[in-house]
Order: C-alpha cells, then sequence, then structure tokens
C-alpha cells in the first residue's frame, strides 16, 4: 500500500500582519536592533511551522525564510558575496546581507568617487523577475575567479530551531544549476558560468553532509531550470552533478516547479536523488509519464494543489488525477502544493470583508495547507479500501497517521468536507456573477470587426506629425513616469480613510493638494511633460481592480515582491468591465493646474493580468481582452476631457511570457494585441505612451514595436544603456524614452552622469527620437532625493539639447 505523505516545497515570509515587514524597516531606520529583528524572525519561523504541523504536513519546510530574498540567502551560504562590496572578515553577516540587497549608500557614485561615473561599486545586487512571478530575486555575480565556501551557520540554526519546538524537518535548497543558472557573468568576455559547477559541487556537498548530521530527514533541491528550454551544456550537467551529490548526506527531493519538464523529464526521472517534486498544475499532463519514468524506489511529489492562484482546489478532480497515481505508486506519493506559497496571502481568516460567496471560492495558504491534508485523508481512505478489496485485509498501519485539524477527520467530518468543497466549486461554475452578457457581446462584435478595432487611424509618421503640432515639445523632452513619492501623508490619510477615521471629501481634498504639490513642483524643475503623481493610488494594479466590475480585492492579501515591499494582488473572479471613468477626475484636476501637457495615466491590460489573481475557468487571453475593453474606455474618456498624452503601462509584458519559447507567439500574439485595443481608440493627436521595466526586450522588439505606441519609456539605466543597442539596431521606429537612472537606488545621479547615458543613447538611436526619463516611477523614493535628481536630469536634457542644437 501507498505510502501518502504532505509537504510543501516553502511557505509565505513575511508574516500573517506582515510582521517581517514592520520589523525589517524598523531596522533600517535604526529603530529595530539586530538582535530584536532575529527574534522576529525567530517567531515567524516557529508559527508558520506551527501552522503547518497542526494542517497535518509530515515534515516542516526549512531554509525558505529570508531576511529579504532567499537566492540572496544562498549568495552568503554559498560564500560568494561579489568582491566589489569590499567586505571586510569579521564584518556582521547580516549587515553585509543588507548591504548586498539595498546597497551601500556610504559610497556614492557622483561625488568623489575615484572609480568613475560608470561605478558600480557598493551598488546594490540588481533585482530581477523570479520565473514568470511578480516576486524578485537578488542576482547573483559570477566571474572566472568567482570562490565559494560554506557558510551553514544560519540554516544549520534554523534546523535546530525546529527540531528543538519537535518537527520533523525537511529543509530546502536552490539546486547549484539552477543558483548558477540564476547568476549574471561579470568581468571578461567568453566567462560561462556553468564553468563554475565544478567548484560549487563540494561546498554543496559538504553542505548535504552537514545538514544529514544535523537530522534532516530530506532535502528539497529546487532546480525550477528543469522546466526552461536549456542548452545541451547545462542539462548535461545535471547527471554528474546529481551523483556527486547523492554522495554526500540526506535524502534529496529534486523539486521543480512553473513549467512542464517536456525534454527533460528522463532526466529528472533519472537523476540520483531519492524524489521528484512536479508541478501537478502547469504539468498536469505529464503526471502520467512522471509516474511511469520514475523509478519506483523513488518519492513522487505531485504539486497538485496551486500555489501560484488562489482558487479552491476542485478536490474531486484532484483526486481523480491522483488515485490512478496512487496505483501506480506503490511505493511512497507525497502532496503538496506546485510551488512554494510565497505567492499566495497567508490565510482568509483574516478576510472578513469579502463577499460569502467569492470567499467560499478561495484557499490561500493555510486553507491549502488543509486542502493536503483533506486529499491525503481521502486518498489514504481509498488506497486502504483497495488494498483490503485486493488482499482481503484492511492493514492501514503504513499509512502516514493523519495529525492536526482536518486529519484528525473521521468518515463523516471527511465525507462533510469534500461536500463543502465541492459546493463551493460548483457555486462558481454556476454563479450568474461571474458572467456578464454585456461584455461577452461586446467581444464577439470585436471579433467580428476586429482590424480595425486594435489599429490607429492613421501610421506612426502621421500621428507623430499631429502630436507635434499639438504639442509643440522641445527636443529632449523630459517627462517621468507616473508616481512620485508616496509619503507616510498619502499612506497615513488612506489608512485613515480606510479605518473610518478621515471622511470620503477629506481624504479627496487630502490627495488633491498631493496632486497640486506635485505639479508645482514638476514646474519649478522645468519638466515639460508633468504627471499628477498617482498619490491617490495605493497600487498601479489594485487601483484598478478596485473600481472595476469582475474584480474584488482583499484587506490583508499581502504577497511579497521585493524585501519588505508588498503588493495585494486583486482577484478577477467574473468578466470584466468599467461602471464609471476611473482617473479622469483626478487628471482633469491636474491639468487645471499646469498649462503643460499633463499626461493621463493607465495601467496596461496585460499587467493588470499578470499582477492579479486571475480566472482559471477561461484562457488568459480572453480576460486580458476584457480589461483591455475597459481601459479603452478610460482612453477615450481621458482624450474627451482634454488629455493629450497618454502613458498605458505595462512592466509585466515581458514578465508574463511562457518559459517555454514554443508558446511565445501565442502570448505575444494576444498580449500585444490586447494593448492594442486599449490604445487604438486614441486619435492621432493623442499621444499614446507605454513604459516598461524589468525587460530584456531584444529577443521580443518586433512584437514590442508591432504594439505601435507613439513613445516607449523604458528601464535601461542600470545596463548601461546596452539594452537600447538592440533598439538601434532594429530601428525601432517611434519615440524612446530610455531611462536615465535608477529609481531603486537613493544615490542622486549628476548631471554629467546623465549626459554620458543620453550621449550613449544618441550614438544609437536618432536624437529626435529620444526623450529624457528616469527608469520607473518614484513612488518609493523620497521628495529631496527625487528633487535633486529631476534637477539634474532637467540640466542633462538641456545640455544635450545645445550639443544637438536643434529645439
Ligand atoms: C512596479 N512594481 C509593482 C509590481 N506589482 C504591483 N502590483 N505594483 C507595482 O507597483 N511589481 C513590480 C514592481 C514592484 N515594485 C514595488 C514597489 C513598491 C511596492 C510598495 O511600496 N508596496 C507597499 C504597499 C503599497 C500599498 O498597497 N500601499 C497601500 C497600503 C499601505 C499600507 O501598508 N498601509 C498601512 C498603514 C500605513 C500608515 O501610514 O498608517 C496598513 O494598511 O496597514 C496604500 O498606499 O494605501 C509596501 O508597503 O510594501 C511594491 C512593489
Ligand atoms: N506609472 C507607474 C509605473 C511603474 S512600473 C509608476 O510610475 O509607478
Ligand atoms: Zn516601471
Amino acid at each position: 500500500m501507498t505510502n501518502i505523505q504532505i509537504h510543501i516545497p516553502g511557505f509565505p515570509r513575511i508574516g500573517a500582519a506582515r510582521e517581517l515587514k514592520t520589523a525589517l524597516e524598523r531596522h533600517w531606520r535604526g529603530e529595530l536592533p539586530a538582535a530584536a529583528l532575529e527574534q522576529t524572525g525567530r517567531d515567524l519561523r516557529a508559527r508558520h511551522w506551527a501552522v503547518q504541523r497542526l494542517a497535518g504536513l509530515d515534515h516542516v519546510t526549512v531554509g525558505d525564510f529570508a531576511w529579504y530574498d532567499h537566492v540572496a540567502n544562498h549568495i552568503q551560504l554559498l560564500g560568494c558575496e561579489p568582491a566589489r562590496f569590499g567586505f571586510t572578515p569579521g564584518q556582521d553577516a547580516l549587515q553585509r546581507y543588507f548591504t548586498m540587497a539595498r546597497g551601500d549608500t556610504g559610497h556614492h557614485a557622483h561625488a568623489g568617487c575615484a572609480h568613475g561615473h560608470a561605478c558600480q561599486q557598493g551598488a546594490a545586487l540588481e533585482m530581477t523577475k523570479w520565473f514568470d512571478t511578480n516576486y524578485h530575486y537578488l542576482v547573483p555575480e559570477f566571474a572566472a575567479d568567482t570562490a565559494f565556501s560554506l557558510h551553514a551557520e544560519r540554516l544549520l540554526a534554523e534546523v535546530a530551531e525546529a527540531q528543538a519546538l519537535g518537527h520533523p524537518v525537511k529543509a530546502v535548497l536552490l539546486g547549484p544549476l539552477t543558483f548558477l543558472w540564476l547568476g549574471k557573468e561579470k568581468g571578461e568576455p567568453g566567462f560561462d558560468r556553468l564553468d563554475l559547477l565544478e567548484r560549487l559541487l563540494p561546498v554543496y556537498g559538504a553542505l548535504l553532509a552537514q545538514l544529514k548530521r544535523a537530522g534532516a530527514a530530506w532535502v528539497q533541491i529546487d532546480e525550477p531550470i528543469l522546466g526552461l528550454d536549456l542548452p545541451a551544456a547545462w542539462r548535461n550537467a545535471f547527471e554528474p552533478a546529481y551523483w556527486q551529490l547523492s554522495q554526500a548526506g540526506a535524502p534529496l527531493l529534486l523539486a521543480t516547479y512553473f513549467s512542464p519538464l517536456e525534454e527533460n523529464l528522463g532526466l529528472a526521472c533519472r537523476l540520483s536523488v531519492a524524489g521528484l517534486h512536479v508541478d501537478g498544475v502547469r504539468a498536469a499532463h505529464e503526471l502520467t509519464s512522471v509516474a511511469d519514468w520514475l523509478p519506483g524506489h523513488k518519492v513522487l511529489s505531485v504539486g497538485i494543489v496551486d500555489g501560484r492562484n488562489v482558487w479552491r482546489t476542485d478536490l474531486d478532480a484532484a483526486l481523480a488525477v491522483l488515485r490512478p497515481l496512487c496505483a501506480k505508486r506503490s511505493g511512497q506519493l507525497w502532496l503538496s502544493t506546485s510551488c512554494s506559497l510565497l505567492h499566495v496571502p497567508y490565510s482568509l481568516q483574516q478576510e472578513s470583508a469579502l463577499d460569502p460567496e467569492i470567499r467560499s471560492w478561495l484557499a490561500f495558504a493555510t486553507e491549502k495547507l488543509d486542502e493536503l491534508a483533506l486529499l491525503r485523508t481521502a486518498l489514504a481512505g481509498a488506497d486502504a479500501a483497495n488494498a483490503a478489496d485486493t488482499a482481503g485485509t484492511a492493514d492501514t498501519a503504513d499509512i502516514a497517521a493523519p495529525v492536526g485539524t482536518t486529519g484528525t477527520a473521521d468518515t463523516a467530518d471527511l465525507t462533510a468536507a469534500l461536500a463543502a468543497a465541492r459546493a463551493a466549486v460548483a457555486s462558481r461554475r454556476a454563479s450568474p456573477r461571474v458572467h456578464n452578457a454585456a461584455v461577452a457581446a461586446r467581444l464577439a462584435d470585436l471579433a467580428q470587426g476586429e482590424r480595425c478595432a486594435d489599429r490607429r487611424a492613421s501610421p506612426f509618421p502621421q500621428r507623430q506629425v499631429a502630436q507635434r503640432e499639438r504639442l509643440g515639445l522641445p527636443s529632449f523632452p523630459t517627462t517621468t513616469i507616473g508616481s512620485f513619492p508616496q509619503t507616510a501623508d498619502i499612506r497615513a490619510a488612506r489608512a485613515a480613510h480606510k479605518r473610518g477615521e478621515l471622511d470620503a471629501a477629506s481624504y479627496e481634498r487630502a490627495m488633491l493638494a498631493h496632486i497640486a504639490d506635485a505639479v508645482h513642483r514638476q514646474e519649478l524643475l522645468g519638466l515639460d511633460v508633468l504627471v499628477h503623481g498617482e498619490a491617490e493610488r495605493n497600487d498601479m494594479v489594485e487601483y484598478f481592480g478596485e473600481q472595476l466590475d469582475g474584480f474584488t480585492f482583499t484587506q490583508h492579501g499581502w504577497v511579497q515582491s521585493y524585501g519588505s515591499r508588498c503588493v495585494k494582488p486583486p482577484l478577477i473572479y467574473g468578466d470584466v468591465s468599467r461602471p464609471q471613468p476611473m482617473t479622469v477626475a483626478w487628471t482633469a484636476h491636474a491639468q487645471r493646474l499646469t498649462k503643460r501637457p499633463m499626461k493621463g495615466m493607465l495601467t496596461g491590460p496585460v499587467t493588470i493580468l499578470q499582477w492579479s489573481f486571475v480566472r482559471d475557468d477561461q484562457p488568459r487571453a480572453t480576460t486580458a481582452r476584457q480589461i483591455a475593453l475597459a481601459i479603452r474606455d478610460e482612453v477615450a474618456d481621458l482624450e474627451q476631457a482634454g488629455i493629450a498624452i497618454i502613458q498605458i503601462d505595462e512592466p509585466a509584458l515581458r514578465e508574463g511570457l511562457p518559459l517555454r519559447r514554443a508558446r511565445w507567439d501565442d502570448y505575444l500574439d494576444w498580449a500585444t494585441g490586447a494593448f492594442r485595443l486599449t490604445a487604438a481608440v486614441a486619435s492621432d493627436s493623442t499621444q499614446i505612451h507605454t513604459h516598461m521595466c524589468y525587460a530584456e526586450f531584444n529577443d521580443i522588439l518586433p512584437q514590442i514595436a508591432a504594439m505601435d505606441a507613439d513613445v516607449i519609456t523604458i528601464e535601461t539605466s542600470r545596463s548601461d544603456m546596452e539594452l537600447l543597442a538592440g533598439f538601434g539596431q532594429f530601428r525601432y521606429p517611434n519615440e524612446i524614452g530610455p531611462g536615465v537612472y535608477d529609481i531603486h537606488s537613493p544615490r542622486v545621479p549628476d548631471q554629467e552622469q546623465m549626459v554620458r547615458l543620453l550621449r550613449k543613447a544618441s550614438a544609437v538611436i536618432a536624437p529626435d527620437q529620444l526623450w529624457v526619463n528616469p527608469d520607473c516611477g518614484l513612488k518609493t523614493r523620497g521628495w529631496d532625493e527625487t528633487e535633486a535628481a529631476l534637477r539634474n536630469m532637467v540640466a542633462a536634457a538641456r545640455q544635450l539639447r545645445e550639443e544637438h542644437a536643434i529645439y
């Protein structure tokens, strides 16, 4: 009979009430000593392990906690902190960690630094998106002389902490190949970071041996890159690497997630490990093959509960998938979430304001633990019954005894719990609030007149003439990306309004005053195209989600985005439409305060989709088109209100690319189509901007060009304008604003630094196509640094105008 166990690849670390965020930010402000911060970490870990055990999980996961990011943890664990930080022996490890994550603000590239203007010494590690999620990791830096050494004290201390609390431990590590893959090569061209594997493996070996000695029953070793299109050298490296590691220590559970294994399936099944975890949601179609190919003595861990979305699991469907697997695997079958629960909110228990019907459709992290326990109980019962049928005796001795609330369920409880889950799934399927006939009809009408609906009236050159005539901007026009500092005042006013302590009219007055302040400051700075500053927005996606039909939102559904920063993704449960204008009054107010053009600011359909929890009952493309129509209405209304420039942000367009290249074309087709559908309603003389950050665009430049925005502003400063080369080579046809300063750092760039970047940009893009702007919005910055940086930016633009003498 099958031994069924339950576990999770990882748990949210930020805390039910974002305790980690609060503690970190207090520590960084100097208000909380390191010892107190450490205590917060211990308390959170203890609480999270207790929740896992109480739900009946067989192992607690240790090693998923991080002060800032789990990849950064591995940089320290494996002793490869970049030399450029100049850390000295004996320097406090926590301080070094935060310096890597946040930069060394004591080292100013602009003020008397001997390293020149491209100086990156002391700059924070680059952040980039973790696969196709909205979580950012810190990018390891590798060079030919990178050395590794083991610093496992923190991880081993966490193992000991869990053991002291009486928990069976499964430690989790990033695998060596994924760790190297996620890093960036620095230094000499021609260096290949895969060459470091030989040096890295002995350190992993020593680590695994230490974990075994420490009593970790299992080590989960994450290799999500097995779901990517890997170069042959990387694929070939797996077998020898894992053979070497298998000699070292505790049994290894190799974990893959986010993507099907495809051509790597046989390889993953063959590796010298004791078990394999697969994503049973995104790679559901591979489960039978994996169950067939994986040798019988290995554990198969099936990630059957969705770790990337918030819908309650259809337990009947899950059991229908699991039963045959259970029959095939006479040894050990583990049930799990598809991936770490880092990507979903903590618990539904705190959500008192959700509509009860919609609430019944949902499962956040802690509810997903309960789902696993239910599935295990249901499956174990069926397995026992089968065994009794075949052997004539019911031997339940090797069924892991369920513990905890759900685990103690007797047959009646189990039946009731399954019935409740079934009713919730049925209610969601049949609910009239999910479907809106008017939205369906509008989409159907579009399908008929498709070609005109997503094309501007005239081609770009004609629009450019009309826009230049209307706007009369100088060359190298200056602008910002939308948000200005979300000050403590702004946040406090919104929090007071939410608590009912500040009435709607007073809140609105406060926001209008912040907008007026932002407009005034921009005029003094001499910017050419102004923005209202987004003071009234809690978040660029949540704000729209709160106003669109078909969306709902939570009170506490926070998900970590990077470090202490979190987002509260809205939930799309039904057909999307816009009951009324969402931004027009704020933007029109701002426009009335100035004679300069005020840029309207919208979030695009792909980004709203990508940064929300989305429906799983219809294709993402359909939802994207519904959102596109809603935002299109807003474009039309802004235009009607006299707004001449409208920015439609699509920072998540690149991140939404499927992890497998074979699926790119289909995605890019509907994603860029949704953008065009949003923008195409604008007349020729209305200038449409889009903005993208976090993007390595070069492999999708034709599709970005096909979006046909009049102006695109992109993040380029951190790559020293290297990203722009592709736009030059491709002869990007429309106007471009390559970011000239990194908004993630409090460092104020000087004029000369930005002039250098603009000259570099002018060498690859025609100067009359160029705009001047920061990399992204300024909401996380303070006003002093913002004004200082923008003053220098405006001066840099003026200098370029003089150099090119093309007013
Ligand atoms: C551009 N980015 C975004 C991404 N995803 C999004 N959904 N939105 C984005 O903007 N992905 C990629 C990047 C990630 N970058 C960031 C940057 C900054 C943040 C951030 O600052 N997050 C805030 C939360 C923002 C928010 O929702 N604010 C609300 C609520 C504020 C709050 O916590 N209030 C307190 C009370 C405060 C008080 O003063 O009393 C409370 O409610 O308890 C608001 O402004 O109303 C963060 O704090 O983490 C995220 C991603
Ligand atoms: N308009 C947004 C874009 C962020 S990607 C902002 O400025 O914050
Ligand atoms: Zn941005």
